[in-house]
């Protein structure tokens, strides 16, 4: 495939980042970002969880890490940060407290320039298109740059193979988005027209998924459509969150391809026991055709999460409630 444009930039941009990665030692990774930016680096989390020998990851909140001050911040963390404008004060105090502990700091945006770049020791610009939309440039959009950086880090650092494997597969994550497209088009008018009145709408999901569940519930539905959501941890909802469940409950369960598959499917079985109106999206239904089975675990819930857009684009149809439309996000004091 001969890349150009966008690409090419965004591979310059990783390249610098790999080489400062060779040229210090990195031993633990901190991803802190806001809402929607935070959520989606759950993945990238799940993927150093599973892969790395020696690497520990975790996400906070930007304003949290700043509050918190993890000991372990240090000048051997790299510390990824996410902001799509790269205005949010408190991502970019965090980029400022993150270099003031002598931390490597990488921050994705989808603008080019933004207080947080200022802030930053490098700058990766994702491709971006709004909710239901086909991306133009699936191989570098936010969640693909992320898995770049994160198996990046580990191919240089532990010499992991599934790095090589993850790259070839993105080149295939656009042809996997068409055919969803086409699959699920007709799914989501009927969920849309069936669900359009409903007050409350809860999703679930587990492993490397959860993080598509939590940006549903309060990106989607809470901030763009105003319904109540609650993300609920398939594992933790037998531990609480499942007395709520009757007939007249919906539920939007996720079933991805990693190994947490047994909780969503334990939580599954419940749900159909107890439950009317769940609706699952299961990965196994999406053609993953030139993905390698060594990464389809980890793109899963990149085509999940192509697929609950699909969905957020026809509720706000059919709810005839725009997905821009806010009270108070970027319009009063807060
Ligand atoms: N859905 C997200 C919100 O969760 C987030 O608070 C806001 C600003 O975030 P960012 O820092 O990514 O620009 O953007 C989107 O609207």
């Amino acid at each position: 495939m001969v890349y150009e444009g966008p690409f090419a930039q965004a591979n310059e941009q990783l390249e610098r980042v790999f080489d400062a990665y060779r040229s210090r030692t990195i031993k633990r990774v901190f991803y802190v970002a806001c809402g929607g930016s935070s959520a989606l680096m759950y993945p990238s989390k799940y993927v150093i969880d599973r892969e790395a020998q020696g690497i520990t990851a975790e996400i906070f909140s930007s304003n949290e890490f700043i509050h918190r001050n993890p000991r372990s911040l240090d000048e051997q963390s790299l510390v990824i940060l996410c902001s799509h404008k790269g205005k949010t004060p408190e991502t970019t105090e965090a980029a400022r407290f993150a270099k003031s502990k002598g931390a490597l700091t990488v921050s994705l945006m989808y603008v080019e320039h933004a207080p947080l770049a200022d802030e930053s020791d490098f700058v990766v610009n994702y491709s971006w298109i709004s909710a239901g939309n086909m991306e133009p440039h699936p191989e570098i959009m936010n969640y693909a740059i992320l898995y770049r950086l994160t198996m990046g880090l580990l191919y240089i650092k532990e010499g992991n193979k599934k790095y090589e494997k993850l790259l070839a597969s993105l080149d295939h994550l656009g042809t996997v988005f068409e055919k969803a497209m086409v699959q699920y088009a007709d799914t989501v008018r009927e969920y849309a027209e069936q669900y359009k009145d409903e007050s409350i709408i809860y999703t679930m999901a587990s492993g490397a998924n959860y993080g598509m569940a939590y940006s549903f519930a309060i990106c989607i539905l809470m901030e763009m459509q105003w319904i109540h959501s609650h993300a609920i941890h398939a594992g933790e909802f037998f531990h609480g969150p499942f007395e709520i469940l009757d007939k007249t409950v919906p539920f939007i369960l996720l079933k991805g391809l990693d190994e947490t598959r047994p909780l969503e499917e334990r939580a599954h079985a419940f749900l159909q026991q107890y439950g009317e109106k769940t609706i699952v999206i299961d990965a196994k239904t999406f053609d993953l055709t030139g993905i390698d089975d060594e990464v389809k675990g980890y793109i899963a819930p990149l085509a999940m999460n192509f697929v609950l857009r699909m969905f957020a684009l026809a509720l706000s149809k059919a709810r005839s409630h725009p997905l821009e439309t806010r009270r108070y996000m970027f319009k009063v004091p807060y």
